[in-house]
């Protein structure tokens, strides 16, 4: 596992947490995404995630995933992002986000995507 190793755990600024298994030869992933906010009107429960990294040795891979929020409801979210590593060299994902729920009618599609940004930090605290 070259020096993007994204697999472990992470949480980021919002308090969200998410679990990311070793990508395969091709740079494929799973995981698994707990969100600590949400606007669906369901309790939250950790969701599957599933992505594609960049394996290049420098260790500021790119990457995209996304979060099926299947037992929320018909939303889904795509994080697209790249590693790097702090002044004090430390972990850091930079992503930004679109979310997008499912809405009853073309006339709504206007407003059924969010935009946004999240940067994640590993979370040492946890077992593998
Ligand atoms: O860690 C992070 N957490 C947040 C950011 C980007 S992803 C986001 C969490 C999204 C959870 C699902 C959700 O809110 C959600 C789920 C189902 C919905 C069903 C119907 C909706 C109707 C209107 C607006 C919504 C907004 C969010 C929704 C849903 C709706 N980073």
């Amino acid at each position: 596992r070259g020096k993007c190793n994204l697999a472990g755990w992470w949480q980021n600024e919002l308090g969200s947490e998410m679990l990311v298994f070793n990508a395969n030869s091709k740079g494929n992933f799973s995981g698994e995404y707990y969100t600590a906010v949400s606007s669906a009107q369901k309790p939250i429960e950790t969701s599957p995630l599933r992505g594609s990294q960049h394996l290049d040795e420098d260790g500021k891979c790119t990457f995209g995933f996304t979060v099926n929020w299947s037992k929320f409801s018909d939303s889904t979210t795509v994080f697209v992002g790249q590693r790097f590593e702090d002044h004090r060299g430390q972990e850091v994902l930079k992503t930004g986000w679109l979310l997008r729920h499912k809405v009853n009618s073309l006339h709504d599609d206007w407003q059924a995507t969010r935009v946004g940004t999240n940067i994640f930090t590993r979370l040492n605290c946890k077992e593998e």
